[in-house]
């Protein structure tokens, strides 16, 4: 690399995936964050030349559910560890006949339902609003797009994932309200991973894995974790697969996100210099040394 910024794209694997292929491990990463630890120590590694950071999000195991993950220690651990990207990877229930269970969705809207989680890095002594009208990264989204569709696995460009608290699966009338709202998906966990990811300025796109369709469809009745996992299991060799065909397009050098995520910052602060109270701020300069 001469003198341009290094990409180092970090890839949180959700249920079913809790390895990568082919990463050639440097280190292991058991890091303490100020708002705790994240639910695995993270590796770090390279993918055909670009370095990835991997942090399986319920922890090797699947020890942690949705309700209980620290979504704010696993954002705070990758920004700490230098990540410039988040790749995202979930399995979802589809609202959708056409989203079939198999298929991938590259989510670009959500709908959080989620309840009582902590959602924010800023609060009391420091105060930042940031803008969550898009969501995602679009350069990212677009090119985990084209690389799902090369390794021949169906995928839908743009979707609206419905983050629900769980553990539990929707009710019927849920899921029946949740589709007439237009939502394509259904998960638990990517609230609020997406607003803590752009929080800490890092650009953020979702690879929904689908893996069911939730309890709508009256073909198929309600949705058992057991089936679940067959699809899952093939779904996750899918995605270990698009990342490994992802780092190359993706490549060292790291490019700016067209919608300037990294610099979100900027105009997000409210709380006056002077009405900022100082053990907040130093607590925020490991995720906001940027701006602060
Ligand atoms: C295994 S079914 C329910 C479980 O799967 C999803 O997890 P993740 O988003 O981490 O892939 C869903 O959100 C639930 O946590
Ligand atoms: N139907 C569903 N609802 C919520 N999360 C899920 N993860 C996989 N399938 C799901």
């Amino acid at each position: 690399m001469s003198g341009a910024a290094e990409t180092s794209l970090a890839v949180i694997g959700g249920s079913g995936l809790y390895d990568l292929d082919g990463l050639e491990i440097v280190g292991e990463h058991d890091i303490e964050t100020p708002w705790g630890k994240p639910s695995d120590p993270i590796l770090a590694g390279r993918l055909s030349g670009v370095r990835m950071l991997f942090l399986p999000r319920h922890g090797k195991g699947h020890r942690i559910p949705p309700s209980d993950l620290n979504y704010r220690a696993n954002i705070a651990a990758l920004k700490m560890l230098g990540a410039t990207d988040v790749l995202s990877i979930s399995a979802c229930g589809s609202f959708k006949e056409e989203l079939k269970p198999g298929s991938f969705v590259i989510v670009d809207q959500f709908i959080d339902r989620t309840r009582g989680r902590a959602s924010s890095f800023f609060g009391p002594g420091l105060v930042a609003h940031v803008s969550m009208a898009h969501p995602v990264c679009p350069r990212l989204s677009e090119l985990a797009f084209e690389t799902v569709k090369e390794i021949g696995v169906e995928v839908a460009y743009g979707g609206t994932y419905l983050a629900m608290e769980g553990p539990q699966f929707s009710s019927l009338a849920e899921s029946k309200l949740y589709r007439s709202w237009g939502c394509d998906v259904i998960g638990m966990t990517a609230m609020p991973e997406a607003k803590l990811a752009r929080e800490a300025e890092l650009p953020y796109a979702l690879v929904a894995m689908v893996t069911d369709y939730d309890c709508w469809h009256e073909e198929v009745g309600p949705v058992e974790v057991h089936n679940v996992l067959e699809v899952l299991m093939t779904n996750a060799d899918h995605a270990r697969n698009m990342l490994k065909s992802l780092a190359p397009k993706i490549g060292p050098e790291r490019k700016a996100c067209p919608q300037g995520i990294e610099n979100v910052l900027d105009f997000a602060l409210i709380t006056a210099p002077d009405a900022r109270d100082p053990a907040m701020v130093e607590k925020l300069r490991s995720i906001a040394s940027r701006v602060l």
